[in-house]
């Protein structure tokens, strides 16, 4: 019988190479989403802790789902969550409102082990097969296998974008266009020039050091300018996917409006 390792690490070695990679934020809590995302050909998900009402149980499902349908699967948590979202075995997390490299590195702390960084043992954690793949080989499956991916959402982590992305340990870096805007008193409005200039600043920045870049795409044009800027993992929303078409089969195909998220 060939057994799957709960420990999908294949994240962080496609962030190391050249090819675009191209999933979606999902906010609903359920197992179904990410088999349905899986069989839509999304390569990874971003399953939220962030915002929506997925609690841990459910993510841990939600783990489970992506990893028997094939489909990559990355957290996107507050760091007081990463401790357990790690032991039930995530194998890349994705970290908002990072602003300095300072932050960075306390991350990378939390994410790794001793001698890397300081996380704290679990070893019959899913995440270690619930014993059956702990000891030395979940410490260096985690320490090398798992992808770290700050978010910079403000004007600070813009001009820190290239010192972030330089941090040992940090794999990618992710714009986070919306909280941006905010940020930047644009309320949501992350088209506007201003905006955009500071996306295009963080992602050239990003891509400079060699770290993947990546921020939210919501049409292949603007994956493409996101692209010429240096990014290459790219986030659609997976609530606003399904609210528009919902929209358009309700409106009989009258209304394409595009729901913002
Ligand atoms: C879809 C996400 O919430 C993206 C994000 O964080 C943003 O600020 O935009």
């Amino acid at each position: 019988m060939e057994i799957r390792h709960p420990l999908d690490t294949r994240l962080s070695g496609l962030l190391r190479g050249n090819s675009r990679l191209r999933g979606v934020f999902s906010g609903l809590p359920s197992p179904a989403i990410v088999e349905m995302c899986a069989y839509a050909g999304f390569e990874f998900i971003i399953i939220d802790n962030e915002h929506g009402c997925a609690d841990l149980e459910t993510t841990e499902n939600m783990l489970r789902a992506a990893r028997a349908s094939g489909i990559i699967a990355v957290v996107r948590c507050l760091p007081h969550d990463l401790s357990r979202v790690l032991d039930m075995g995530a194998g890349a997390v994705q970290i908002p409102m990072v602003s300095t490299a300072t932050q960075a590195r306390e991350l990378v702390e939390q994410v790794r082990y001793p001698r890397v960084g300081r996380r704290g043992s679990a070893f019959s954690s899913r995440a270690a097969g619930y014993g059956a793949f702990g000891g030395m080989e979940h410490t260096t499956r985690s320490n090398e296998g798992i992808a770290l991916i700050p978010m910079i959402e403000t004007p600070e982590g813009v001009e820190n974008a290239q010192v972030i992305a330089s941090v040992e340990g940090v794999d990618a870096v992710f714009v986070g266009p919306n909280d941006l805007a905010h940020a930047m008193g644009y309320d949501n409005n992350w088209t506007s020039q201003p905006v955009e200039a500071a996306i295009e600043k963080a992602l050239r920045a990003i891509a400079s050091t060699g770290k993947c870049a990546g921020t939210v795409a919501l049409t292949p044009e603007a994956e493409d300018k996101y692209a010429a800027w240096g990014a290459r993992y790219f986030a659609n929303v997976a609530t606003s996917i399904i609210t528009q078409a919902l929209r358009k089969a309700a409106s009989r195909g009258q209304d394409g409006i595009s729901i913002q998220y």
